[in-house]
């Protein structure tokens, strides 16, 4: 397996109140998301311990008895909060399930909350496992991705010759979502997450140093994406990829499971915008004539077509 050279960009540059310094990143960006959107992102702020720490808690939880880990499964939720077993997704809708377990959290709101009567499929209230300072420590990890992303979002407005908040005003309730993601190790089937793209904006992914990610380039190969240190690794999704035309290219991915007594840790923060938000194709991203590809559609109505494809329960339900 070849690995892929994924640029590494530098993004302490943004959190510079002159936007004149960040023209070096604005830059490196763009061009990382019109050829394989990847890229490796250090400099982001979030010093190590914080992630050491959110390894550590993600640890505790995911060791709880079976049955204590039931009364907060996924299944249960209307909106799709908490902890989901071995085998309940399957990101590659034609292939095997994927072996992974979840922890999916995102914005707390009151069942009453008026985004809820909204859609009560993605907002609402999270499910938490009683484990001292777990909610402390994951609202944090929340609030400190997504200050990374808006900067993101930000650079990525510029690039696209877009209002600086062009993308990041459509955040006063995002159904973003936190994922913590255990993979415990196989010995013969080795898929751990099928192929897949993401569905949101952008995606920022922590990961320990165990490896499996791996990404596919545009002839068709699979390539590893080895671990970075203290790097989240940053992809476009769909939504990101409609907005754009395909200037900014929705990259398809998967995990192989780690062998023999390794467990892997990941940790994928899904940027996406509110329900409400309408996608279609900017200007900028038109040559002169051009007509887009992608109708307009609600970012809502995009991420729930598409959990559709990946949760069975989720149909079952519905049905
Ligand atoms: O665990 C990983 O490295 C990636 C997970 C992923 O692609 C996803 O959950 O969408
Ligand atoms: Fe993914």
């Amino acid at each position: 397996m070849m690995s892929l050279n994924l640029p590494i960009i530098d993004i302490t540059a943004l959190q510079s109140d002159d936007i004149n310094q960040w023209q070096d990143v604005i830059e490196a960006i763009d061009k990382a998301c019109r050829d394989t959107g990847f890229f490796y992102v250090t400099g982001h702020g979030i010093p190590t311990e914080q992630f050491t720490n959110v390894q550590t808690m993600a640890n505790t939880l995911f060791a709880l008895p079976e049955a204590t880990k039931q009364k907060i499964n996924i299944q249960h939720s209307t909106n799709h909060r908490g902890w989901g077993q071995v085998s309940a997704e399957k990101l590659d809708p034609n292939g095997p399930s994927d072996y992974k377990e979840t922890f999916d959290m995102a914005l707390d709101l009151s069942p009453y909350h008026s985004q809820v009567a909204r859609c009560g499929q993605l907002y609402g209230p999270n499910q938490y496992p009683n484990i001292d300072g777990f909610i402390q420590l994951m609202q944090q990890q929340y609030q400190l991705s997504m200050e990374v992303a808006l900067r993101i979002l930000k650079a990525m407005a510029l690039a696209l010759q877009l209002p600086i908040d062009f993308f990041s005003q459509h955040f006063s309730y995002p159904v973003s979502v936190l994922r913590l993601i255990h993979y415990p190790p196989q010995q013969e089937n080795k898929n751990g997450a099928g192929a897949h793209t993401d569905y949101g904006c952008i995606t920022l992914l922590y990961q320990d140093q165990v490896g499996g990610l791996q990404v596919q380039d545009r002839k068709g190969n699979w390539l590893d994406a080895t671990p970075v240190e203290n790097s989240f690794v940053v992809n476009i999704g769909d939504l990101m990829q409609r907005w754009t035309n395909d200037c900014y290219k929705s990259t398809s991915h998967r995990v192989t499971s780690p062998t023999s007594q390794t467990t892997r840790f990941s940790m994928p923060f899904f940027v996406e915008p509110n329900f409400d938000t309408e996608v279609s194709t900017v200007a900028s991203c038109l040559a002169d004539g051009e007509l887009a590809q992608y109708k307009k559609v609600t970012a809502g109505d995009w991420i729930l077509s598409r959990f559709a494809d990946t949760y069975e329960y989720r149909n079952e339900a519905t049905e």
